[in-house]
This record gives C-alpha cells, sequence and structure tokens, in this order.
C-alpha cells in the first residue's frame, strides 16, 4: 500500500501545536481586525478550547457589552475585563481573544504577558472601518465620526500593541489564510512557506 503524507496545513497546525505547548495563545489589536473570527477558527484548528473574553464579560454580567458600558462607564467594564482575563489565563492552552482595549491597560498587559503567546492582528484603517460600521454593538464608536475615532485609537494604541509576541497581518483575505499565518507565526516558520 502507497502511504501518502500528511497535507502541508496538518502538520502546520501539528507544528504550531507543539509550540504553543500547555501555553495560551492570547489575540489582541483594534476593534474589527479579527481577534473574535480568527480566534475562535484558530482554537478549533488547534483543537483546544476557545474563549472571547467580551463574551465571557457578557455572560457574567448578563449584560451586554453596550448596557456595561452605558450602566457603569468604561472603567467599571476595564475591571471587570481585567479580573475575566485574570481568570481566564490561569490555565492552559486556550484560545482567547481579548477585546480591543485590554492590552492597552497596563495590569491587563501584564497578565497577559505573564499568561501566554500573544499574538498581535494588525489592520489598516479601511479594512478595520469597513468590517466595524455594520455592527453598532461597539460603544467607543458611538461618536459623531466613528471613523476619525478609530482612526485616533489607531494611533494611539498601535505602538502599545507591538509589544504583543508575534504579529499577523490581518487583511482582505479569506480568514482560513490569516488562521494558517497565525498557525505559522506560532510554529515560528516563514509565511510564505504556509499553503494559502
Ligand atoms: N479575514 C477576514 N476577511 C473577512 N472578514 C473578516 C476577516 N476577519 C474578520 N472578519 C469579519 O470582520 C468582522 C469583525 O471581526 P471580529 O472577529 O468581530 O473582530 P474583533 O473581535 O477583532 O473586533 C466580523 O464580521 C468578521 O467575520
Ligand atoms: O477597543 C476597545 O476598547 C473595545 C473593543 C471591543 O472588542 P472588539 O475589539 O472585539 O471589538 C469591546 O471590548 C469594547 O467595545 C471595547
Ligand atoms: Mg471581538
Amino acid at each position: 500500500m502507497i502511504e501518502i503524507s500528511a497535507p502541508v496545513a496538518d502538520s502546520l497546525k501539528d507544528r504550531a501545536r507543539v509550540a504553543l505547548g500547555s501555553r495560551n495563545l492570547i489575540l489582541v489589536g483594534l476593534m474589527g481586525a479579527g481577534k473574535s473570527a480568527i480566534g475562535r477558527m484558530t482554537a478549533s484548528r488547534l483543537g483546544i478550547p476557545f474563549i472571547d473574553t467580551d463574551a465571557e464579560i457578557e455572560r457574567v454580567s448578563r449584560m451586554t457589552i453596550s448596557e456595561l458600558f452605558a450602566a457603569y462607564g468604561e472603567e467599571e467594564f476595564r475591571a471587570l475585563e481585567t479580573r475575566v482575563i485574570k481568570r481566564l489565563l490561569k490555565s492552559g492552552p486556550r484560545v482567547v481573544s481579548t477585546g480591543g482595549g485590554a492590552f492597552i491597560n497596563e495590569r491587563t498587559r501584564r497578565q497577559i504577558k505573564r499568561g501566554g503567546l500573544s499574538i498581535w492582528l494588525r489592520a489598516e484603517l479601511d479594512i478595520l472601518w469597513e468590517r466595524v460600521n455594520k455592527r453598532d454593538t461597539r460603544p467607543l464608536l458611538k461618536t459623531e465620526n466613528p471613523r476619525q475615532t478609530l482612526e485616533n485609537l489607531m494611533n494611539a494604541r498601535y505602538p502599545v500593541y507591538a509589544d504583543a509576541d508575534l504579529t499577523v497581518q490581518s487583511r482582505d483575505v479569506r480568514k482560513e489564510v490569516i488562521v494558517n499565518e497565525v498557525l505559522a507565526a506560532i510554529a515560528g516558520v516563514a509565511s510564505e512557506s504556509v499553503e494559502k
């Protein structure tokens, strides 16, 4: 019988899984970068649990992110976010997708740096804007000029996101391509060698 070698994509997943070990993979980056969507798909490829910190915050508070901001303000939301992330990072391996402001908060950033491998999904403004303007679930963008607000956040936050362990460029390609690049970054292989 002829033995067929494992597909390239599978071996990439295996290499990434071995490289991650028992660490958590934590996705950071601006709203619309794809942290929630790409995180979920990456976890499924790796065969490990996925948690989105915003979804977890909504579950424990029984409120939506918008309701939390409206009722208690951003400061309280950040305090809750810090607590939830601290708890989620206690054991691994998991893929943890954070909200865009989590890594900007100094305490939360320290927890993330300690709690696993951080990866910045970086994207250009036009891409982010195209994605986020379709929904009104992001309280920070309820301003007179939300595109400008997003640009301001980008300018303020990009130097901080750059402190993540790894960076992958999120762009206008199929999500599977980005997931492969995330796996390649974890495995420490050049993305050019990744099957698209
Ligand atoms: N590579 C991609 N191509 C097309 N759409 C994407 C891609 N990555 C994410 N999206 C979409 O963009 C929107 C925002 O993604 P989401 O995962 O919620 O971002 P974040 O959690 O970083 O704010 C979602 O509708 C998601 O399906
Ligand atoms: O950038 C931010 O400060 C926020 C990003 C949101 O998550 P996403 O980045 O998943 O949209 C959510 O946590 C909240 O609206 C605040
Ligand atoms: Mg999200």
